[in-house]
C-alpha cells in the first residue's frame, strides 16, 4: 500500500502536543522508581509488546537496576488502523514462564483488550505473578472491564487518537519524541 508522505508530514504539523519529551522522561523516571521498589528481588522476565512497546520498554529497562531477563511478545489489534479489532498474535514467549514473575511493558492501555489477553496468556503459561506497565492510560469508559488499570502507569491521556513514543499513525511517527494527538480526533 502506498503512503502519501505529505499527508504523514501534515498530520505531525497539525497535531497537538499533549506531553513533551521532558514530561515523558519524567513519567518514565517515576515509573522506574516504583518498579525498582516492587520487583527488585523477583528475577522477572520483562516483555515489550511489539511494536508500540519498543520505545518505552527500551528506555524504561535502562532505568531498572536489578537482574532481569528481557524479551518481546508481538500481539496486535489495530494493525495500523485507527480502531481496534480482534487480537492477532505474531510472536509468543520464548522462555518458560512457569513460576516466573513477568512484567509486560506496552505504550498504551486504551480499551485494554490487548493487555488483558497477554496477561491471561502469561498466567495460562504458568507465570506466578504478571504485572503490567504502560506509558499511557487513555481516559474513557470503554475499558475491557470496569476500573481496569496497569500496575504501573506513566501518564493519563485524553480520549483522542494518540501517536508518538511508540504509538503510530498509519505506521508512522512511532519515532516522535513526545505524545501527540491527531487533529480533530
Ligand atoms: O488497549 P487496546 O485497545 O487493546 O490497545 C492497546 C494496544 O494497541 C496498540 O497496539 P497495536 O495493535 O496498534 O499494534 P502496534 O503495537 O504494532 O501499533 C498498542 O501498542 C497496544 O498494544
Ligand atoms: O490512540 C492510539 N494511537 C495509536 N495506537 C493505538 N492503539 C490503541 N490506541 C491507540
Amino acid at each position: 500500500m502506498s503512503v502519501d508522505l505529505e499527508h504523514i508530514k501534515q498530520v505531525m504539523a497539525e497535531a497537538d502536543c499533549l506531553f513533551t519529551a521532558q514530561q515523558v522522561e519524567a513519567a518514565m523516571d517515576e515509573m522506574a522508581v516504583s518498579i525498582n521498589q516492587q520487583l527488585a528481588d523477583s528475577n522477572p522476565i520483562v516483555y515489550s509488546v511489539m511494536n508500540g512497546g519498543l520505545i518505552i520498554a527500551g528506555q524504561l529497562v535502562t532505568r531498572l537496576d536489578f537482574p532481569m531477563e528481557v524479551g518481546y511478545l508481538h500481539a496486535t489489534r489495530y494493525r495500523n488502523k485507527l480502531t481496534g479489532g480482534e487480537l492477532f498474535w505474531k510472536a509468543r514467549a520464548e522462555h518458560s514462564l512457569v513460576d516466573r514473575t513477568v512484567l509486560i511493558i506496552d505504550d498504551i492501555l486504551d480499551e485494554g483488550h490487548t493487555l488483558a489477553a497477554i496477561v491471561e496468556y502469561c498466567r495460562d503459561a504458568g507465570a506466578k505473578q504478571v504485572l503490567t506497565a504502560v506509558l499511557l492510560d487513555k481516559v474513557h469508559d470503554r475499558k475491557a472491564y470496569a476500573g481496569m488499570r496497569a500496575d504501573f502507569t506513566g501518564l493519563d491521556v485524553e480520549d483522542r487518537y494518540i501517536f508518538g513514543f511508540g504509538l503510530d499513525y498509519k505506521g508512522y511517527w512511532r519515532n516522535a519524541n513526545g505524545i501527540f494527538a491527531l487533529k480533530g480526533h
